[in-house]
């Protein structure tokens, strides 16, 4: 049996004891019922995703993964590819939006070539990325699949197998793209996945003009139209439609939750990644966290899809895992909350009259 079948055949739903157990201390606080919000809901999911009442939460990896576009000959984004393997240069430098907002939240930066159109080895080999390249970028989706079927099986087994390396030493995951092009193949991902329609869900991305945001439109319709990707199958969507970045991510999401981790989730693009995972295993969707609400508009129609609320509303639309970050500090704030806030008895605080 693959690494994706006996990988399914780990993923449960939260433990729903913990979440009890979660919910009978936080009910107890000494402040006014529920009066931190969300972020209790947060601290149960995180109970019951992790099986315990302190959930670990301490160590974190932010996973950035790369990889090209062949759609981008279509002209989707206001930027060349080639900024896609000199952002990868950056994040090793680290110079990039995300090396700051990791090193802010304490978290690591793990940068994966997916499939990069450059050659990426002495960076590989000088232990700086994770070398998982399935393809020197995906084909034009706009004249056939993305990818082979066996392609995309490849690209979430290493995200797989990057989450069952790390899991001995990660206790929290977050998810970061990087890759010129890949709102394209997100977008045609939601339609596919939400089945809401193309006008309502494409967006700028790197800051298109209208007339750019309507070619592209255009560009997605012939995409759905020439791929026709079967809505049910997480796996023929990633090939006909998709990204090597997509699937891994995907695959991450996955290997996240056969370890009973938390994954938060960035913005456009690691939700199109969640979507396709969630349509392979749904019991996923208990693992995820969504981080924030992107600008791209059809972000909120996934996190519908997603069946998560997203904890920040930025005005983000960068990607890298930056949204994750920020939001890893409110996932160390909801376990502080469980596992520091005195309750009224001990606190020794009177309780709400009747
Ligand atoms: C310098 C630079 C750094 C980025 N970091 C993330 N993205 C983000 O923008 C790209 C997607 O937008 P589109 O589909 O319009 O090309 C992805 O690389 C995404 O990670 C960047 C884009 C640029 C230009
Ligand atoms: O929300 C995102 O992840 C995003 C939006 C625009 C461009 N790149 C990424």
């Amino acid at each position: 049996m693959g690494l994706l079948k006996r990988t399914l055949q780990n993923i449960y739903p939260q433990d729903s004891d913990s979440r009890d157990r979660a919910k009978e201390r936080l009910d107890q606080l000494a402040l006014p019922h529920w009066a931190l919000g969300d972020l209790m809901d947060l601290s149960m999911d995180l109970a019951g995703i992790t099986r315990s009442i302190d959930p670990p939460v301490a160590r974190k990896a932010i996973v950035t993964m790369a990889g090209d576009h062949g759609v981008v000959a279509e002209g989707v984004s206001k930027f060349p590819q080639e900024v896609t393997p000199q952002m990868v240069y950056n994040f090793v430098n680290g110079g990039a939006g995300i090396n700051a907002l990791a090193r802010q939240a304490g978290a690591e930066v793990i940068v994966v070539d997916m499939g990069v159109a450059a050659d990426l080895k002495q960076l590989a080999a000088e232990g700086k990325i994770i070398n998982k390249k399935v393809g020197l970028g995906t084909d034009n989706i706009a004249k056939g699949p993305a990818m082979s079927l066996a392609m995309a099986t490849r690209s979430v087994e290493a995200g797989i197998d990057i989450a069952n390396d790390l899991a001995d030493r990660i206790d929290l995951f977050g998810t970061g793209d990087m890759g010129i092009g890949n709102t394209t193949p997100s977008t045609a991902i939601a339609a596919v996945i939400t089945g809401k329609p193309l006008a309502e869900l494409t967006g700028r991305g790197t800051g298109l003009d209208d007339e750019q945001l309507a070619h592209k439109i255009k560009v997605l319709e012939t995409i759905l139209e020439c791929n026709k990707p079967d809505p049910k199958d997480g796996l023929d969507i990633l090939a006909k439609v998709g990204g090597f970045e997509i699937g891994g991510l995907a695959g991450l999401i996955i290997g996240a939750a056969a370890h009973k981790k938390p994954v938060v989730v960035d913005g456009f693009i690691s939700s199109a990644a969640a979507l396709i995972a969630i349509t392979i295993e749904p019991f996923v969707r208990d693992y995820i966290i969504c981080a924030h609400r992107s600008m791209e508009p059809g972000h909120r129609a996934m996190q519908e899809k997603l069946g998560c609320r997203p904890l920040l509303d930025l005005n983000l639309r960068l990607g890298e895992g930056t949204g994750a970050a920020l939001a890893m500090n409110l996932v160390e704030a909801a376990v502080a909350i469980l596992t520091e806030v005195a309750t009224f008895e001990e606190a020794a605080v009177a309780e709400a009259d009747k």
